[in-house]
């Protein structure tokens, strides 16, 4: 190995570039890159780049695993918005800095909860699994659906994927509420015509209830029994954020009740296994965790990392550090 080579950093790679080929060599050229197979030993790895679907690999980024990996990783920068699968308490005590890709993925996502609203609202799964089995409409018609003009969408969660399905349902005539943790400020509130409500009062006006929140230890089922008890009956529920906010369990009791009458899913609680009770209830919209499934926007989250990783090797820093780190030093 020639000296120059000996001073390259080190990048581990847990996960396939897909799309952004030039912007990975664009690393390549920089530094050193090793894989989970390679047969270098990954010492001295500065930063790794990963994907959701390298925790098939991996399992969760916790302590246990940064213990295994080498002192020398200072970055983890992770290709997607929720970082669920990262350990960012136990990244912070190894002094390792983690980023996602915010932004990127917000306006797929919102496509495709605001098509999982219209589905959902429309019956639409009941009709669709019936032309499918060669019945028409089915032996017993669908349920007549509703139109969303004038129903209240509530949003739990208004961050960047919240606020852009709040934008592209106000032009489907919905009314807008609102419930995040920090209320939004007031222009960008007027802006989208959303009004700020509490917690308990979201669940008990809401005609649709979109889930746009991250996965945390707070959020953890946030949504469960107790909380489908306050809603109105009727309510349609979206989910592009998480499977675990909600009790999937009491979520199938609630379809099953008739409290909820129906639902639009992109996420499940253990992917990619989905609970029998919605896969056998016809009134349930599902999607295989498709969010952000297309060209342009899986293109440009890997972009997005990319940058990160190429910002640790030449600056020591990251682009979108994580918020739980924002006061992390040195
Ligand atoms: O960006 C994310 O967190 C996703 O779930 C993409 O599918």
């Amino acid at each position: 190995m020639s000296a120059d080579e000996g001073s390259r950093p080190k990048v581990l790679r847990l996960g396939v570039i897909v799309h952004a080929h030039s912007a990975w060599a664009s690393v390549e050229e920089i530094a050193d890159v090793l894989t989970p197979k390679s047969t270098n030993p990954f010492d001295g790895c500065v930063a790794a780049y990963r994907t959701f679907d390298s925790f098939e690999v991996t399992g969760k980024i916790d302590g246990e695993l940064l213990d295994a990996l080498p002192d020398s990783l200072r970055f983890i920068c992770h290709n997607g918005a929720g970082y669920d699968q990262v350990d960012v308490h136990a990244c912070t005590a190894h002094n390792i800095r983690v980023s996602n890709t915010p932004t990127a993925v917000d306006d797929a996502t919102a496509d495709i909860g605001i098509f999982l609203l219209l589905g959902a609202l429309r019956n639409l799964a009941v009709g669709m699994a019936a032309i499918r089995a060669g019945e028409w409409r089915g032996s017993t018609l669908p349920a007549l659906g509703h139109d969303p003009q004038g129903k209240v969408l509530g949003v739990l969660g208004m961050g960047g994927i919240g606020r852009n399905m709040a934008a592209k349902a106000r032009a489907f005539g919905m009314k807008i509420r609102y419930y995040n943790r920090t209320r939004l400020e007031s222009d960008i509130e007027a802006e989208l015509e959303a009004e700020y409500v509490g917690f308990d009062e979201l669940l008990a006006e809401s005609d649709v209830l979109s889930l746009n929140l991250p996965l945390n230890a707070n959020t953890r089922h946030i949504i469960s029994q107790k909380e489908f008890a306050k809603m109105k009956k009727g309510i349609v529920i979206v989910n592009t954020a998480r499977g675990a906010v909600i009790d999937e369990a009491a979520l199938v009791e609630a379809l099953d009740s008739g409290q909820v009458s129906s639902a639009g899913l992109d996420v499940y609680e253990q992917e990619p296994s989905v609970h029998p009770g919605l896969l056998s209830n016809p009134r349930v919209l599902l999607v295989p965790h498709m969010g952000t499934w297309t060209v342009e926007t899986e293109t440009k989250m890997e972009e997005w990392a990319i940058s990160n990783v190429r910002m640790a090797i030449e600056e020591g820093r990251l682009r979108s550090m994580v918020p739980e780190q924002r006061d992390m030093r040195g």
